[in-house]
C-alpha cells in the first residue's frame, strides 16, 4: 500500500542521460529520471547499481561523464556548495556530521548556507549580524523540534544515538531550505520503530512543499512511502513507476534475487513473503526454492 496521496505538480529535479564512468567501470548508464513537486521518489537496487553515485552526480560530487541535471529548470554547477544554494540537499548514507559540535551548532551550519550577511556586518557584529544569527538559532531548534528532537540542543553530536544522528543530519539538510531533498538509506540501522518515525518524518517533509529522493534497500519501507519508484541495475534504470507496478514486475525480483541467496538482503526476504499472493505465486516460488537451498 502506498502512503502518498499528495497530487504531484511540475517537474522541479530532471536529471538527463546521466552518465559515469570510472577508469573502465560503467557506474551509470544514460540514466534519466524526473522528480516532481510534491513527490517522493524511491530509489532502489542491489548493491553497486549506482545508487549513491547517481546521487553525487545529482549534488555536484561527482562530475557526470555525460549528461545533465536541472533543479527548476537551471542547469546545476558541479560545485555541491552552489547545488545547495541552488536548493537541493542532502543526506549520507554513512552519517556526516560535525561529531564534536552541539546538535544545535550542527543546524546551524546548514543555515549559515543560507544566510547573506555582508562583510561589513559579520565583521563588526552589528545589529544586522546579531538578528540573522538569532533567526538561524530559532530556525535551527525549530527543525530540531520537527525531526523529534527535543532536548538534546547542547549536546554533542558524537554522544547522540545512532537513530537521532539520522535525525540531526535531516535537520541539517532542512536548515538550508531546499526545494528537493535527498536522502540516502535513512533508516539504515535502525529498529523498527524508529523507521516507521522516518517514514512519518519524511511524509511530513513532504507536506512541507519538499520534493524528496530516498534511496533504501528496505523495500517494504519504500513502497509504503513512495509514490515513484525507480530501480537501478548495474548502472540502468531498468524499471520505474507506481509502486503497485514496479513490486509486481518479474525483473525487479529477478534483478534482486538473481544472486546468491547470501547476498539478498532480508528485507527483500520480507517483502517477497509479504507479496507473496496468487498472481505472483509463480514468480516467488523459485525464489521460496533458492532460500530453502540455502538455508539446508
Ligand atoms: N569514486 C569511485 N571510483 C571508482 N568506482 C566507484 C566510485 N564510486 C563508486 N564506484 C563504483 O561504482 C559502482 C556503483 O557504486 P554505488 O556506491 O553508486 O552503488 P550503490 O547502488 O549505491 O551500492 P550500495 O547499495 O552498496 O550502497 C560500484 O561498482 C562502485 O565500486
Amino acid at each position: 500500500m502506498s502512503a502518498a496521496t499528495q497530487t504531484t505538480g511540475k517537474p522541479v529535479l530532471v536529471a538527463d542521460d546521466v552518465t559515469m564512468i570510472f577508469g573502465g567501470l560503467t557506474a551509470l548508464n544514460q540514466v534519466s529520471l524526473t522528480l516532481h513537486e510534491g513527490q517522493i521518489l524511491g530509489l532502489i537496487g542491489p548493491n553497486g547499481a549506482g545508487k549513491t553515485t547517481f546521487f553525487n552526480c545529482l549534488t555536484g560530487l561527482y562530475t557526470p561523464t555525460k549528461g545533465t541535471v536541472r533543479l527548476s529548470g537551471k542547469t546545476l554547477p558541479n560545485d555541491p556548495a552552489k547545488v545547495t544554494v541552488a536548493g537541493m540537499a542532502r543526506t549520507f548514507q554513512n552519517i556526516r556530521l560535525f561529531p564534536s559540535m552541539s546538535a544545535l551548532e550542527n543546524v546551524m551550519v546548514g543555515r549559515h548556507a543560507r544566510m547573506k550577511q555582508g562583510p561589513i556586518a559579520s565583521l563588526f557584529h552589528g545589529p544586522s549580524f546579531k538578528a540573522g544569527e538569532k533567526a538561524a538559532r530559532d530556525r535551527s531548534r525549530e527543525l530540531l523540534r520537527f525531526v523529534g528532537l527535543s532536548n538534546v540542543d547542547d549536546e554533542l553530536a558524537r554522544n547522540l544515538p545512532y537513530g537521532d544522528q539520522r535525525r540531526l543530519e535531516i535537520a541539517r539538510a532542512l536548515a538550508t531550505d531546499p526545494a528537493v531533498l535527498l536522502l540516502d538509506e535513512p533508516t539504515a540501522g535502525m529498529n523498527p520503530q524508529e523507521t516507521e518515525a522516518t517514514r512519518q518524518l519524511i511524509l511530513s517533509i513532504r507536506d512541507q512543499g519538499i520534493a524528496v529522493v530516498v534511496i533504501e534497500h528496505d523495500i517494504k519501507f519504500i513502497f509504503s512511502l513512495c509514490d515513484h519508484v525507480s530501480v537501478l541495475v548495474q548502472g540502468e534504470l531498468l524499471v520505474e513507476g507506481a509502486p503497485e507496478v514496479v513490486r509486481a514486475d518479474p525483473r525487479v525480483i529477478e534483478a534482486y534475487l538473481g544472486k546468491p541467496p547470501e547476498e539478498v538482503h532480508a528485507d527483500v526476504l520480507a517483502y517477497v513473503e509479504e507479496v507473496g499472493h496468487t498472481e505472483q505465486t509463480a514468480v516467488m516460488k523459485p525464489v521460496t526454492d533458492q532460500r530453502e537451498g540455502g538455508q539446508a
